[in-house]
């Protein structure tokens, strides 16, 4: 079996430094996290904190040469994931397997179109409640990542990322189908990341009121009809089936995108509703409630509210 020994990992937020502490302690793993020189300086300068404990992650700048990854782990921004993989290319060889945090249906596509030849495994992270703060990384509940290969191909590279998970004690499952589980998670995002972020409602919120839990379903249900549609059988106990989750989330954690919303950063609307309502049109299925959505957290995001407001120059 393929081992999983140098892991190179990009993005050090919230995702990428709460699993990237394990690994980084994991008997026989080799941890490379890949930053560019400016963010290599300000990460020294501030240093970065797990639930309050600085943790000196190993920083790697690309242009070095290195041995090549076994296992490359993207947990970066999707807006920012075709500079991370243009960086990554250093530290890959014919048989690195990739893996990506990143929430949304995109992320794989993208790496598989840049490293043809290499595995790409699917996975999702479930149930985790990380939050960022500058690089103070917190979490009372780190979930578990469920992954799997979508091609039939690369069993022995979902072997190895079983091994390397259970040495560096982050927990796994490997469904049958993981597409639906992709789609699951999507149909999550869709509904509780977005109405999270209209209503600034931390998961406290969602799990007293039945009004906001209402706003995050109907969202949900138009990614159920889209599901549909393209053969994954995701159905209404898919949505109930959240609830379990969503109520064991610390209170006053947050979604990844009420995070971006608060922090004015740019958001993943345009990989959740923006996704949800071009699908809806190829497809047919009417998306009123993600059209809603898509518009009003734009209208919380800084900078595409300044490029409306300012007038192009002459
Ligand atoms: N937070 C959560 O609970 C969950 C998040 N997700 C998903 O995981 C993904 C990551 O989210 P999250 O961890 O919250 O995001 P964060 O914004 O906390 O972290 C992303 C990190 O990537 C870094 N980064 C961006 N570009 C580069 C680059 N070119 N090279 C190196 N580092 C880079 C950023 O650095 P810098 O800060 O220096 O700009 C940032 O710290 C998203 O798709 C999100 O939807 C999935 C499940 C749960
Ligand atoms: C499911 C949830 C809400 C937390 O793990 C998430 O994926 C996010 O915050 O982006």
């Amino acid at each position: 079996m393929t081992s999983v020994q140098r892991v190179t990992l990009v993005g050090l937020g919230a995702i990428g430094a709460s699993y990237g502490e394990r690994l980084l302690v994991a008997p026989g793993v080799d941890l490379r996290v890949l930053v560019d020189e400016a963010r290599k300086r300000r990460y020294e300068k501030s240093g970065v904190r797990v639930n309050g404990r600085r943790i000196d992650f190993p920083l790697y700048v690309p242009g070095h040469a290195v041995e090549p990854a076994d296992l490359v782990l993207f947990c970066v921004k999707y807006d920012d994931l075709a500079e991370a993989i243009e960086m990554v290319s250093d530290h890959v060889g014919p048989n690195t397997i990739f893996m990506s945090l990143l929430n949304g249906i995109a992320s794989e596509e993208d790496i598989q179109a840049a490293f043809p030849e290499n595995a790409v495994l699917h996975a999702i992270s479930v149930a985790i409640d990380a939050v960022r703060e500058g690089r103070d990384v917190t979490y009372s509940n780190l979930g578990y990542i469920s992954f799997g290969d979508a091609t039939g191909r690369h069993a022995d590279a979902v072997r190895a990322v079983c091994d390397v998970f259970d040495r560096a004690g982050i927990a796994y499952e490997t469904p049958d189908d993981i597409l639906r589980a992709v789609w699951w998670k999507f149909m999550i995002n869709v509904g509780v990341n977005q109405a999270s972020a209209v209503l600034r409602a931390p998961y406290g919120v969602f799990q007293q009121s039945e009004d906001a839990r209402e706003v995050m379903r109907m969202a949900m249900r138009e990614v159920v009809a889209i599901a549909q549609k393209r053969g994954i059988s995701l159905r209404e106990e898919d949505v109930r089936r959240f609830d379990d989750i969503l109520n064991a989330m610390s209170p006053s954690g947050k979604t990844s995108m009420l995070q971006d919303v608060e922090a004015g950063r740019p958001t993943e609307v345009e990989q959740f509703a923006g996704k949800v309502i071009d699908l809806g049109k190829q497809l047919g299925v009417p998306t009123p409630i993600n059209r809603l959505l898509y518009h009003a957290i734009r209208a919380h995001t800084p900078h595409e509210r300044l490029h409306a407001l300012v007038p192009p120059a002459p």
